[in-house]
């Protein structure tokens, strides 16, 4: 084998395939030499080597073949050393049912290491974005189960499997462990996950580099793709086009498809009626606005997590109960706010109690207010217990009434901004000291008593609504 054999093949290559093309697909690979009738190359990701084989290895080995080396197939591994010991998979090697047909399609002989899917084309996926924490409550656990569902070996059940809901509430995070799963439990299956808008990205790139033919093989050879906010397709039209022609082709091979959005399809803006029907017709899922007790486990969750980054830091009871109170935005902002008191205690070398956390949160805090008034919270509490609003106010101690006027309390000190003394003087003059033994005996009530837990989350869901 001659030295300048590869210059050689890059040179025609060159030639043949166009400068912009050679110098995103040729330029970065290594030619490791001939041997046996194996010509070995190593390319900078699994993606690249993927893709080259594809669509230039016939025309390289023929190359290769025309220099004097007699070469009957390309062998493409990994530069970098952490993924050359991911699993490798023969072209020929037998794949399950669901994932058959993508191997057949490289046109020569070649083996190649098989990415671990944040090597694909798509987004990386994040590693805290599994099964494993991803808080199931009420509002998520349908989306929840169908995510696992999707992510288990055998036919395809529902096809896509859309979910949609308001921003973070874990859509993406969902997604994800989906794709790590399947990673896991699957590793012979490629699995697509990105965004709409880097699908449309890969198309305009696709026709601006006239490769149009290659953009659908690779769109085309995928298991499982998964579609991040596809709501951006709305009002791009060729994009959605091809997004369709996309999607039949691989519901017609029986592959995957798993779509998430901000809204249900009939309400995307600008997307053509034969799409919507397509996208309606697996299973669409809402992932519904968190609630309390979903916030809370995912506070305590995410806090385990802080509490490896910032090792001992001691924080007040009382606290993750507040947040998940007050901060009922979005699953997101509730982060934030954990991560943001995590890193301030770290640094200022403070526990996390009610005073640092009101001072840390203030802006998000502020943010999230309801604009809950005292006088609303003392009507609906009245009229959820059936007692009188004078009752609430008034010196009675039955626990009748006691009982609703510590609730009113406790909500009033959580859902307003009010100082504990000025809400003792709103219930009739009180003291704060009983409005602090009010919270407290609230607080623990909601631990043990089933029927008040589900009395103050109701109450809280009326008042916020
Ligand atoms: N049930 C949950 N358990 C654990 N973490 C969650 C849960 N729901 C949301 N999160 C976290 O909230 C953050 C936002 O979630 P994610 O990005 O998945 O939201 P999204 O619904 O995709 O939002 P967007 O529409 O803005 O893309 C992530 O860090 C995610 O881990």
């Amino acid at each position: 084998m001659s030295a300048d054999l590869w210059p050689r093949v890059c040179e025609e290559l060159r030639i043949v395939i166009g400068q912009d093309a050679f110098s995103h697909w040729i330029d970065p690979l290594q030619f490791r030499g001939c041997e046996d009738g194996v010509a070995r190359l190593a390319a900078p990701t699994p993606f690249i080597g993927n893709w080259v084989s594809q669509h230039y290895g016939e025309r390289i080995q023929k190359l290769i073949c025309k220099s004097g080396t007699p070469v009957v197939r390309l062998d493409f591994t990994v530069l970098d050393q952490r993924m050359a010991r991911a699993p490798a998979v023969p072209a020929n090697s037998e794949k399950p049912a669901r994932y058959a047909g993508a191997a057949a399609q490289a046109p020569v002989a070649t083996s190649i290491v098989r990415p671990a899917d944040t090597e694909l084309p798509g987004s990386p996926l994040d590693p805290k974005y599994k099964f494993d924490n991803f808080v199931v409550g009420k509002p998520n656990e349908l989306a929840h189960a169908a995510a696992r569902r999707v992510s288990e070996p055998g036919p395809v059940t529902f096809n896509p499997l859309f979910l949609y809901g308001g921003v973070g509430l874990g859509k993406t995070h969902l997604m994800h462990a989906i794709a790590w799963q399947i990673q896991e439990t699957q590793p012979e299956a490629r699995v697509l996950y990105l965004s709409a808008e880097q699908f449309m990205y890969r198309f305009v790139q696709a026709l601006r580099f006239k490769d149009m033919h290659g953009f659908k093989q690779l769109f085309r050879s995928v298991d499982v793709l998964m579609v991040d906010d596809v709501q951006f397709i709305g009002g791009k039209d060729s994009t959605q086009e091809e997004f369709f022609h996309t999607f039949n082709a691989l519901v017609d091979q029986g592959r995957q498809i798993v779509i998430t959005s901000d809204r249900p399809p009939n309400e995307i803006q600008g997307i053509e009626d034969r799409i919507i029907s397509r996208l309606q017709s697996g299973l669409v899922v809402d992932v519904h606005p968190t609630d309390y007790e979903l916030r809370l486990g995912i506070l305590q969750s995410k806090a385990e997590a802080q509490a490896r980054l910032h090792p001992g830091i001691e924080v007040d009871h009382g606290i993750f109960e507040y947040l998940a109170m007050r901060i009922s935005s979005n699953v997101r902002v509730l982060e934030g706010a954990l991560t943001r008191l995590f890193a301030f205690a770290s640094l200022v070398g403070r526990r996390i109690d009610m005073e640092m956390a009101q001072e840390c949160l203030s802006d998000i805090l502020r943010a999230s207010e309801r604009k809950v008034t005292i006088d609303e919270i003392i009507r609906k509490v009245a009229e959820h217990y059936n007692v009188r609003m004078a009752d609430l106010l008034g010196p009675r101690r039955a626990r009748s009434v006691s009982r609703p006027r510590q609730v009113a309390m406790f909500l009033s000190k959580n859902l307003t901004t009010k100082s504990l003394p000025e809400i003792g003087r709103r219930f009739g003059g009180r003291d704060h000291t009983t409005v602090i033994h009010a919270v407290k005996k609230v607080e623990e009530l909601r631990t043990i008593d089933a029927q008040i837990s589900d009395d103050v989350e109701l109450l809280r869901r009326m008042l916020e609504a």
